[in-house]
């Protein structure tokens, strides 16, 4: 088992964060938050439902809230995927640099498109031209989660299994060389 901090996922739609975030939560033997999920069940609600009453803004505060109750609950024990776009706001980079190694999932705009295209629940992405959007969010976000992150991760030719290998040695490397180096 690795002894780590808290690990929290970023990464556009589509990256694989809650794919990859429970695959590397079993192999590390920490707990799973799916932060989309923790929305949806403090909001009695799903997530398409909480766009269409309070609009991407009541979305984007219960996001935060939601972030600030898991990143600074667990103390070192948890595996946290966050939705795509979490780094928009500030205060959320933030926490996120503050309690976490931040590992980036990085998909390309046609591997995001691919992989989102068979299902309906990214309210973002239900317009005429999802790609479009894609590609605009990645062209905004990109930097952003460069910023927060440690570590980054490709993602585009490789199976889930393969993507959250990847993932535990870069962990495993980073950690490693922050023990040799303190
Ligand atoms: N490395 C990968 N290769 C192929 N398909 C993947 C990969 N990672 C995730 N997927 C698939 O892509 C879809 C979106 O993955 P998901 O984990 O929901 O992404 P995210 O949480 O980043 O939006 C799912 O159907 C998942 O099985
Ligand atoms: O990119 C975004 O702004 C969003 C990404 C989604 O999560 P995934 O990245 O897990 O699909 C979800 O939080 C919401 O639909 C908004
Ligand atoms: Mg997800």
């Amino acid at each position: 088992m690795i002894k780590a901090p808290n690990i929290i996922l970023v990464g556009p739609m589509g990256a694989g964060k809650t794919t990859i975030g429970r695959l590397i939560s079993q192999s590390m033997d920490k707990d799973f938050y799916d932060l989309d999920k923790v929305i949806e069940d403090n909001a009695g609600a799903d997530i398409p439902w909480i766009f269409e009453r309070e609009g991407e803004d009541g979305f984007r505060k219960r996001e935060t809230q939601a972030l600030a109750s898991v990143a600074q609950s667990d103390k070192g024990d948890s595996v946290l995927a966050t939705g795509g776009g979490i780094v928009m706001r500030e205060e959320n980079r933030d926490i996120l640099r503050e309690n976490a190694l931040v590992v980036y999932l990085y998909a390309s705009v046609a591997q995001q498109l691919y992989r989102t295209s068979k299902s309906t629940h990214r309210p973002l992405l239900q317009t005429g031209d999802p790609k479009a959007t894609l590609k605009k969010l990645f062209e905004v976000r990109d930097p952003l989660y460069r910023e927060v992150a440690t570590l980054v991760i490709e993602t585009d030719s490789r199976h889930p299994r393969s993507v959250a290998n990847k993932v535990l040695d870069a962990i495993k490397r980073h950690l490693k060389e922050e023990t040799t180096t303190s």
